[in-house]
């Protein structure tokens, strides 16, 4: 029947769930179980997930780099709770900010053998929800419970998301002269898996046989509209705009991936770190997540919905160029985007010229 969730509306609504502090059931086979996202956790929950000892704790492997614990899982570890652990001490594990004034005092005991399906899987949708990458998952033997508590569900088999990304489609476009490029429109994306609108910013009327000059810009909240300091995303976006401007035509598209996809909260979390002293990638791996989360297959996707196939790529960031290619967006030429560089900044685009390949 049409009326019920597809599922990739199953798995908007688990991401929801989860940033409310409710507990998803996975299942596979004939197995299931309830995960839920410590950080959302509250105390009622936490003892009915993990009062009866059959919970562990699954964290990312950066995470638990940090933390000294064996990822026996290779990208993961599934870390037993001591028979005295509190919600307390859960969140502890899972987010970095008291680790150089209060640190964890191991060893953890990880599991090993077994399977991770579940527990990768709900990391996965943490991370897809913008939490700290940190789950508890326990086992769940009486397959009417999801049910009667009436909590979302998702089949492993089926329910994963699809390899090759959401699509979208163009809900409406307008005008909108700016004061950098007076001929500009505004598109608006919305994709099909219920996750965030991405942006389009048109300029001129692009010849779509060519080339066009283009922009990927990804979300940066403090940088594009409080004029951060700290990175040069406000004086690149305003840039790309100025010379599209002078141009004539362009093609900024503007991804709602902020913080390199890991979301605002997490990024002031990354940034919180960098004032221990940690640099912006050290900060992401603490955190549990990889340097860079975003997912470039949604500019490619951008691009091919506004007939675009072929780019002159403003970018000081190499490896943006090649996933454009493995997208099959033809890149003709790198224009560098070189402005906003300032004292606040300069460690920070050293560390990604240094450790992320940066072109300075
Ligand atoms: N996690 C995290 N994200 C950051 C930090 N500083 C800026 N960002 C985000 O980084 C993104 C911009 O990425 P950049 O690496 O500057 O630029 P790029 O788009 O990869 O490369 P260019 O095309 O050369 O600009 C935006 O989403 C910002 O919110 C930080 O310290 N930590
Ligand atoms: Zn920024």
């Amino acid at each position: 029947m049409s009326l019920s969730p597809t599922p990739a509306e199953r798995r908007a609504r688990a991401r929801a769930d989860l940033r409310m502090g409710l507990p998803v059931c996975l299942r596979a086979g004939g197995e299931a179980a309830l995960v839920v996202a410590t950080e959302t956790l509250d105390e009622a929950r936490f003892a009915d997930m993990a009062g009866d000892g059959a919970a562990v704790l699954a964290i990312t492997a950066r995470r638990a780099e940090t933390l000294k614990a064996r990822a026996y899982d290779g990208d993961l570890a599934r870390i037993c709770l001591p028979s005295d652990a509190t919600l307390e001490w859960v969140r502890t594990v899972a987010d970095p900010a008291d680790d150089l004034s209060a640190p964890m005092k191991g060893p953890f005991r990880t599991e090993r053998g077994g399977d991770a399906a579940f527990h990768r899987a709900a990391i996965a949708l943490a991370k897809q929800a913008r939490l700290l990458p940190a789950v508890l998952v326990r086992p769940c033997s009486d397959p009417e419970l999801a049910r009667e508590l009436n909590l979302t569900q998702l089949d492993l088999a089926t329910d994963l998301p699809p390899a090759e990304g959401a699509s979208y489609d163009e809900v409406v476009s307008a005008r909108l002269p700016m004061a950098l490029a007076e001929s500009g429109r505004l598109h608006i994306f919305r994709p099909d898996d219920g996750a965030e609108e991405h942006y389009a910013v048109e300029i001129g009327q692009p010849d779509r046989s060519k080339p066009v000059l283009a922009r990927l810009h990804s979300a940066c909240f403090t940088g594009d509209l409080l004029g951060s300091l700290k990175c040069d995303c406000g004086p690149q976006l305003r840039g790309a705009l100025a010379a599209m401007g002078r141009e004539g035509s362009g093609i900024l598209l503007y991804l709602n991936q902020e913080g390199r996809g890991i979301g605002l909260a997490n990024k002031m979390r990354a940034y919180a770190l960098q004032d221990q002293g940690f640099d912006t990638v050290e900060a992401n791996h603490r955190l549990g997540f990889e340097d860079d989360e975003r997912d470039f297959r949604i500019g490619a996707a951008l691009l091919r919905e506004l007939g675009f196939s072929s780019v002159r790529l403003m970018t000081n960031n190499p490896a943006k160029i090649a996933m454009m290619r493995a997208q099959g967006i033809k890149v003709t030429e790198r224009v560098p985007l070189k402005v906003g560089k300032t004292e606040e900044n300069a460690a920070y685009l050293a560390t990604k010229a240094a450790k992320s390949g940066h072109l300075l």
